[in-house]
């Protein structure tokens, strides 16, 4: 069970912080079951300590022995500096679960060189509050108790779908950028309500409620987002303007291609950073 392994975080940044607040706050973790290490911020490590109560030190200082599970959480191109770095503090009950974007199970074990089970998880920053929506697939030394774990962790931080490692890129430019997209929409919301006389405060209050709204509409109503759509744009009506301007502006194909490169750059991040033929 979860509850009791321990848990040592490779990299202590804004996606680390989002899994553990989520690991704490929402699935009523134990801050003694968690460290953090990163590479030398000690103001970042005095801010984790204090805001979350765990444990914190630098990667050059940090023990592996009484850890049970390793969530790589460095950016892709330190993978394998920090991998080569943890290679001699590998023990065999090590189950690792690696957030890098782009970086397959194959190249890390490649880098550490032994059988470890090798969990990709592909999460959001909204972890933070228990609502992320976490891809996972398995490297080839994964037992179903290993999958379990993974999945266990991914539930405590929001839902979590099991996908295959080719369909990573694709699940990373949806749902792990997917947030950045929607802050971006409200960002745009906001700007222009309040140009048009609301304040601030109020605008953003009602975009984000919308937005709420209307996805949680997708999750409990059997309606597509095509026919709740439709049922919101009144014929010669507001609804049908706006989505007109939308449309005239590319606003569709634009979500489109936010998603495809984003799912590109998770591919190409792969070669930049494992330097291995992409096809
Ligand atoms: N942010 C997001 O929304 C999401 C991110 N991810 C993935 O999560 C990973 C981390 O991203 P994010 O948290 O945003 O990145 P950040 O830049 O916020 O954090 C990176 C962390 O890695 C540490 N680090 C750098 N080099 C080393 C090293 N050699 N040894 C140990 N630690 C090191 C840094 O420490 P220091 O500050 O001391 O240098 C820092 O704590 C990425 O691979 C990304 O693809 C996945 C899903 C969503
Ligand atoms: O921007 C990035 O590369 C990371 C991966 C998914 C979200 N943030």
């Amino acid at each position: 069970m979860l509850k009791y392994r321990n848990i040592a975080f490779i990299g202590a940044g804004s996606m680390a912080e989002a899994m553990i607040s989520g690991l704490i706050n929402k699935a009523g973790i134990s801050p003694n079951r968690i460290i953090a290490a990163n590479h030398s911020n000690e103001n970042r490590r005095l801010e984790l300590t204090n805001r979350y109560n765990i444990t914190t030190t630098s990667v050059r200082e940090l023990s592996l022995t009484n850890t049970d599970v390793i969530i790589l959480a460095v950016k892709p191109k330190q993978a394998e500096e920090v991998l080569q770095q943890l290679r001699p503090a590998l023990q065999d009950h090590h189950v690792i679960l690696s957030v890098l974007a782009g970086i397959s199970t194959t190249f890390i074990e490649e880098i550490i060189d032994r059988s470890l089970p090798i969990v990709r998880v592909m999460p959001n920053t909204s972890s933070m509050i228990g609502e992320s929506i976490t891809g996972i697939s398995a490297g080839k030394f994964v037992k179903n108790e290993d999958l379990d774990l993974a999945q266990e962790l991914s539930k405590a931080i929001g839902k979590v779908k099991i996908i295959s490692e080719e369909q990573m890129d694709v699940f990373t430019g949806l749902a792990g950028s997917g947030p950045a997209y929607f802050y971006y929409l409200l960002e745009h919301m906001e700007d222009v309500a309040v140009e048009n006389g609301l304040d601030r405060e109020l605008a953003r209050d009602i975009a984000a409620q919308t937005l709420y709204g209307a996805s949680k509409m997708v999750m409990e109503s059997n309606d597509s987002p095509s026919e709740l759509r439709k049922k919101v744009t009144s014929p010669n009506g507001t609804t049908a303007a706006g989505l007109e301007a939308l449309a005239e502006n590319g606003g569709g194909v634009a979500i489109e291609k936010a998603v495809e490169h984003a799912a590109k750059r998770s591919k190409s991040l792969r070669k930049e950073f494992e330097k291995v033929p992409v096809m």
